[in-house]
């Protein structure tokens, strides 16, 4: 490789400056962030900073790839032969992260989602896979719980569906009333889980909320 060739390699990271990085980033954005930055109190120009719009830009996106998806699709493929199967699936304890819409602050937590299947299933990965598509925009929890749960009643169509989440929101414990250690849980119950308690008991205790 000639020496021309080694610098314009797009394998050395080290070499590729931030301006490289932000072509594609709108320059309103980029200028947008200048200002937050130096409404703060900093200098945006100083050597440290110089860089920081293009990589707040490109975590943002990041962080809201879920404009960019339809969390549904996730649930198109389902499978049929699964042995005459008719208990609940539950996947438990998916670690997710989100942002609140009122301070684009993070929300950190876990999901347990469940469903009782009528005839088919849905490869379990497609589970944190909608959770993710929803998380990863501007959220509040609730709505959150309730796009999860509402998506795959919609799109599986089975006899029940439990969506119970528990996260702790940033914009509480790291400004505002600044109380760490609070925990707010949501949950959405459809169908026989939310006809029947002996069902919705059950999908509970499977989830362990609640405990420990
Ligand atoms: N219900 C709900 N509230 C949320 C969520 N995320 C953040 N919040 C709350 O949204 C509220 C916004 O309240 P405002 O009074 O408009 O904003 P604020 O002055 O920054 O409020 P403080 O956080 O109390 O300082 C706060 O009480 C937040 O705790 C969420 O997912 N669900």
């Amino acid at each position: 490789m000639t020496e021309d060739e080694q610098r314009a390699s797009p394998d050395d990271g080290d070499l590729v400056r931030g301006e490289d990085r932000d072509a594609n980033i709108p320059g309103e954005v980029l200028a947008a962030i200048r200002t937050l930055i130096e409404w703060t109190g900093d200098d945006p120009a100083r050597e440290g900073l110089v860089d920081t719009p293009g990589r707040v830009a490109r975590a943002w996106k990041e962080y809201c790839q879920g404009y960019d998806e339809n969390p549904g699709s996730h649930l198109s493929r389902v499978f049929e032969e699964v042995g005459g199967y008719d208990e609940i699936v539950l996947l438990r304890d998916i670690p997710f992260q989100s942002h609140c819409e009122h301070h684009m602050a993070p929300i950190i937590g876990k999901a347990h989602i469940a469903y009782l299947p009528k005839s088919h299933v849905v490869g379990i990965s497609k589970l944190a896979r909608v959770l993710h598509g929803f998380a990863r925009r501007l959220q509040v929890q609730e709505r959150l719980t309730a796009e999860v749960a509402d998506c795959i009643w919609e799109k599986l169509q089975p006899l029940g569906v439990a969506v119970v989440i528990e996260a702790t929101h940033a914009c509480m414990t790291a400004r505002g009333v600044r109380t760490p250690g609070v925990t707010m849980t949501t949950s959405r119950m459809m169908g026989v889980f939310r006809d029947d308690e002996r069902s919705r008991d059950e999908v509970l205790n499977l989830m362990g909320v609640g405990k420990g």
